[in-house]
Formats: structure tokens, C-alpha cells, sequence
């Protein structure tokens, strides 16, 4: 019904992904902010969320999500974000590392590799579309790592091999935490490490490695997104700064949709 509203037409639904992901705090209060007071933001996952996405964009139907770059979504859809005027879901953002105190004197070889691994969105969607085309992560790993031996190597420049030291990363099955944690997970094995990934919810993870039962994880959505899982743990945690630069959060739709901007679910 070309009368229905846009509202109507996704039944007043944006599709999240797990509660505890920030981006699903952002959008709560991007609801309020933006008087969207019957609209609803469902909860799930992000594979729940792709698989909503591919189900609609296949048939050109009218569908509303929380979305995230570096995504492999964007490469496999004509995707849009939403404009944010009352800027709820914050500017860009970098990704962050973040170990456990002590890890520098437990582990130092496989701190030293945390330390300096940094890449970028191409990096990643190289891995993350293998993924989502069905390869398996640690195949997908595997090969990336095999072919970006240049980068890798400055990772582990004068890191010294291990013999079967045990390391615990923690992650959440975001898309992106997928890809980037068992790259370095396969760099690290390459060391020698004996790697543990725990793929836990975001709460959890942060809490992991505050009371130290994760080594580290990567994946610290910063400044705005996990700032609540940073304030919390202040203190508990080393921050080694940024494995990535220049992410972005939002509300997107497929570009077939008429709207541009948050305030256009306002009617
Ligand atoms: C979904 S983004 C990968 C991270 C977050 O929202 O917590």
C-alpha cells in the first residue's frame, strides 16, 4: 500500500543484534531521542540480523537495521545509513585492544603481538566476506594471513616463539570480532601459542578480562560504544590502543528504500 507509512511497512521494527552490543544502547537512545516512542528494536543477533537482511533485500522489501563498517554486508548489499542529526550513535570510532594487567610480564611475546597489531577495513572485509561466502574462519584466517605476510611480520618483529604457552581471547560473534580474532588467534598459534577463543556475549567478554580469566580480546568499540564496559572496568584492563580506525555505526537500509534520514521514521 504506497499509503502505508514507513513505519507500517516494517511493522514499527528495527532489527538489533545482541543486547549487549553498544550499538543496541545507541539505538535505544536514538528511540528516544528521535520520539520514536512506537517503535520497537528487536533483539537477536547479528547472524539473525544478516539473515532478516538477505531475506528482505533479496525480495526488495522494506527492512530497517542496526549496521555497522566494516561490514561485509555493505559489499553484498546497496546499503545506506540513515543520517543522525541529533548524532545518537556518536562520530567515528576506532576498534581497541584490550588486555588483562599483567599480561606485559605473563606473557610478553604474545603482548608484544597485541601490541602492535593494527589493520584495516580492507583487511578485514578481505576475511570477513570469505566468511560470510561460507569459507570457515580459521580457513579464512589462514589464507589472509598467508598472503599479507609483510604485515604480519611487522606484527611479530622481534616477538620470540613459544612452546605451547596457553592464551584465552575472548570475542563476540560480530561479524567483524569473527574475522579480526582468528586472525591474530592464527598469528599467535603461529608462535607457538596454545589459543583458547571464547566467544561469549559483550558483557561477559569485558568482564573476562577485568577478572583476568581472558588474556585479552580486540574487539573495544571506543569511545562512545563500549564506554560503559570501559568506565566499569576502569583500571582492570590495559588498553593498547586502536587495532583499527575509522568504524561507523548507525541505522541502515537498503538504498530502495525513500528515506535518508532517522527523522523520516518519525511520522
Ligand atoms: C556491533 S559493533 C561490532 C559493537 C557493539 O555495538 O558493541
Amino acid at each position: 500500500d504506497e499509503n502505508a507509512t514507513i513505519g507500517d511497512q516494517v511493522d514499527y521494527e528495527i532489527i538489533g543484534i545482541d543486547p549487549g552490543a553498544g550499538i543496541m544502547k545507541a539505538a535505544n537512545t536514538t528511540l528516544e531521542e528521535y520520539e520514536l516512542s512506537d517503535w520497537t528494536l528487536v533483539e537477536g543477533s547479528s547472524a539473525a540480523m544478516t539473515a532478516s537482511l538477505k531475506k528482505a533485500y533479496n525480495a526488495e522489501e522494506p527492512i530497517i537495521i542496526t549496521g555497522w563498517s566494516p561490514h561485509w554486508m555493505f559489499s553484498e548489499f546497496d546499503l545506506k545509513y540513515l543520517e543522525d542529526p541529533k548524532g545518537t550513535f556518536g562520530e567515528e570510532e576506532n576498534i581497541h585492544t584490550i588486555v588483562r594487567n599483567g599480561l606485559a610480564e605473563d606473557k610478553p611475546n604474545a603482548y608484544q603481538v597485541l601490541d602492535a597489531f593494527n589493520w584495516t577495513e580492507e583487511h578485514m572485509n578481505d576475511v570477513m566476506v570469505k566468511i560470510s561466502e561460507g569459507q570457515k574462519p580459521e580457513e579464512a584466517a589462514a589464507e589472509w594471513v598467508e598472503n599479507n605476510q609483510d604485515l604480519v611480520s611487522e606484527w611479530t618483529e622481534g616477538v620470540e616463539s613459544v612452546d605451547g604457552d596457553k592464551l584465552s581471547l575472548g570475542y563476540v560473534a560480530w561479524d567483524t570480532e569473527i574475522a579480526s580474532t582468528n586472525v591474530i588467534s592464527k598469528v599467535l598459534t603461529d608462535l607457538g601459542y596454545d589459543v583458547t577463543l571464547s566467544q561469549v556475549e559483550a558483557g561477559p567478554m569485558w568482564t573476562g578480562v577485568a577478572e583476568g580469566s581472558l588474556d585479552a580480546h580486540i574487539a573495544g568499540w571506543l569511545p562512545l560504544t563500549h564506554a560503559d564496559y570501559y568506565d566499569k572496568f576502569e583500571g582492570k584492563f590495559e588498553d593498547l590502543g586502536s587495532n583499527l580506525e575509522g568504524t561507523k555505526l548507525g541505522i541502515v537500509v537498503p538504498e530502495y528504500m525513500d528515506i535518508d534520514s532517522i527523522e523520516d521514521l518519525k511520522t
